[in-house]
């Protein structure tokens, strides 16, 4: 069932119970980071509705009062066995929510409370358009809810970035080829590398520091909010500390301006990972923000790619994942 079909159900089956409320999107580590431009987009758009992101097991032991029967709950576990994951969505399907899964592995243990199963592309996948991407695929039921229970004017204008960002993201991964290669032999013996993002596009700067440098390269890092930079962490700027700083196309790009203004003037070892320079202006300014993270997220696989090679330390090295109890 396509997702137009699956709001257009989901709101049937609930009219007469006062209708969608909530929306909630649960998951742990990398995929709770590609849930944050959808709920960005809620949260920003919605005059209404309310969302958030949640950890899965906060979700368990800290469940917001409101959801319930008004609430749509989106779970994503890429593998679709991460307990505190699967126990969520058993808890939200108790309480009489909607329970959207979405998952890489058909059939997972994920799958069994859930009334839909919504499935998405990964980057390795060679055949992907990466409208199908994991932050993307949320995203587009974010929309669709929002424009079916609130209406949302931009409609067509994402929809059309949809059917753009195919194109953006290959024509940047091939602009950022040589870029990441110097990036890998500059930064390859670093300890520690942070990363610098803000608004809709902030999760590709999450994900990359706490998924790619901390647990794919053993790399320390934190995700330092281009706004919140100024009140605590830009202390421990000087000469020698690396950052990966991205800057958004739109409403939030001023802040990622000011954080880069002071790094040139007080830094010297950074990386700037810029939308507009990559080609995203080409979506319309209404929507454009939401495309900062799939764009971010991608071009990132060619300098972690080039890094992991660089510092022989592949990308699925792990010394406690999936390895020991935890
Ligand atoms: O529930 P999922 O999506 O399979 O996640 C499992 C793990 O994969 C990651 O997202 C990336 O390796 C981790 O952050 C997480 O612990």
């Amino acid at each position: 069932m396509d997702t137009k079909k699956i709001v257009e159900e989901i709101i049937e089956n609930k009219a007469e119970d006062g209708g969608i409320q909530q929306v909630y999107f649960v998951a742990c580590g990398g995929s709770l980071g590609a849930f944050f431009s959808a709920n960005h987009f809620m949260q920003s758009e919605a005059k209404k509705l309310k969302a958030a992101a949640i950890n899965s097991n906060e979700f368990v032991h800290d469940t917001p009062a409101a959801m319930g029967v008004n609430s749509v709950v989106i779970l994503c576990s890429h593998a679709g066995n991460t307990p505190e994951t699967v126990k969520a969505a058993e808890l939200a399907h108790n309480k009489g929510a909607t329970v959207i899964g979405m998952t890489y592995t058909p059939g997972s243990p994920l799958t069994e409370f859930c009334d839909y199963v919504v499935g998405y592309k990964f980057r390795t996948d060679l055949e992907m358009n990466f409208s199908e991407d994991k932050a993307l695929v949320p995203l587009t039921i974010a929309v669709e809810i929002l424009n079916q229970v609130e209406g949302f004017e931009a409609y067509d204008k994402y929809q059309d970035g949809l059917n753009k960002i195919d194109g953006i993201i290959r024509n940047a991964q091939k602009q950022v080829e040589q870029r990441a290669l110097d990036f890998a032999q500059t930064y390859k013996d670093d300890k520690i590398i942070y990363t610098m993002g803000s608004g809709a596009g902030y999760g590709a700067a999450y994900i990359q520091s706490i998924c790619i440098f901390m647990e794919m390269q053993w790399i320390n890092s934190s995700s330092i909010h281009t706004g919140e930079y100024f009140h605590g962490p830009f202390e421990i700027t000087d000469l020698n500390t690396p950052f990966l700083i991205q800057m958004n196309e739109g409403r939030t790009r001023a802040l990622d301006e000011r954080a880069l203004d002071f790094l040139k003037k007080y830094a010297k070892r950074y990386e700037v990972v810029d939308a507009k320079e990559l080609g995203l202006s080409t979506i319309e300014a209404p929507v454009v923000d939401y495309f900062n993270q799939t764009l971010f997220t991608c071009v990132y696989d060619i300098y972690n790619f080039a890094l992991a090679d660089a510092r022989k330390h592949p990308l699925s090295t792990r010394r406690y994942m999936w390895k020991v109890e935890y």
